[in-house]
């Protein structure tokens, strides 16, 4: 039997009429992949990588709208895989960037200051509609929200040539989406760049915001060497 709890009720009635917005980053060329074409093009059970994390998003209710970083170069490309695919969800197609950051930042100018902004990397396509949904629920209570998984495995750091266990209860793994009120994540971005920026997070915590942990998922894992496709395509059966 479910309780009523007026706390969570009032937090999911806002987190669903706030308007969401969904960052697709496809922006990079795949290099570790090394395939002819960038990694999110490849096929994964006969459809672009990319279509299967679009629609997961698109799935996901109350629906965020898409937008899309896609390098320029590969725009005409995509136009006419989506036409061959008949893939006609709705989006925005922005231009992708040097790195991931100036991909997001180029996205970050289409979405207002009072709305939910997801980042989704367009290479994790197997992203559930219930661990989206609860990123955006989280970022409206906590404003910064990182999904992720705690290590599987011992941890051990090396450091001056010395290495030491690290506890792995305390160590997580972070994935995405990594969601935000838009307002504190275009106000982080509006800082310079800096090399060591691996995600979203590392940008907003760079700019003096707290990230909240909400909980991934394995299979979420993000497609980068060749075997991944093959694995990715055994975890969707
Ligand atoms: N200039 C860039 C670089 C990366 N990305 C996106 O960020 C996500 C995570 O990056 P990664 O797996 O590193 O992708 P690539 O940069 O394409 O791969 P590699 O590092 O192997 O070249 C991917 O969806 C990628 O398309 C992006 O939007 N713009
Ligand atoms: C954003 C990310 O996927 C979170 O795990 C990751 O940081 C991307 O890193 P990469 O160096 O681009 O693979």
């Amino acid at each position: 039997m479910s309780t009523y709890d007026p706390a969570t009720f009032n937090l999911q009635r806002s987190a669903n009429t706030q308007k969401r917005f969904a960052i697709i980053v496809a922006g990079g060329s795949g290099s570790r992949m090394r395939s002819a074409v960038p990694k999110q093009f490849l096929l994964l059970n006969g459809l672009p990588v990319l279509m299967h994390t679009m629609q997961a998003f698109h799935n996901s209710h109350p629906k965020p709208q898409i937008i899309l970083a896609l390098p320029q170069n590969y725009h005409e490309y995509w136009i006419q895989l989506c036409a061959d695919y008949k893939f006609a969800l709705p989006y925005q197609l922005v231009s992708g960037g040097h790195t991931r950051f100036h991909s997001v930042k180029n996205a970050l100018e289409l979405i207002p200051n009072d709305a939910l902004v997801a980042i989704h990397d367009a290479v994790r396509p197997l992203i559930s509609s219930a661990i989206i949904e609860d990123a955006y629920l989280q970022a409206t209570k906590h404003g910064a929200v990182v999904v992720a998984v705690k290590s599987r495995d011992s941890i051990r750091q090396l450091k001056s040539g010395e290495t030491k266990s690290l506890l792995r209860d305390e160590i997580y793994l972070v994935q995405t989406p990594q969601t935000f009120k838009a307002s504190l994540l275009k106000e982080a971005y509006e800082h310079p760049y800096q090399e060591s920026f691996t995600d979203d997070a590392s940008v907003a915590e760079q700019a003096g915001y707290a990230i909240h942990i909400a909980e991934g998922s394995y299979q979420n894992f993000k497609i980068t060497f060749p075997e991944d496709i093959a694995i990715a395509e055994l975890l969707m059966k």
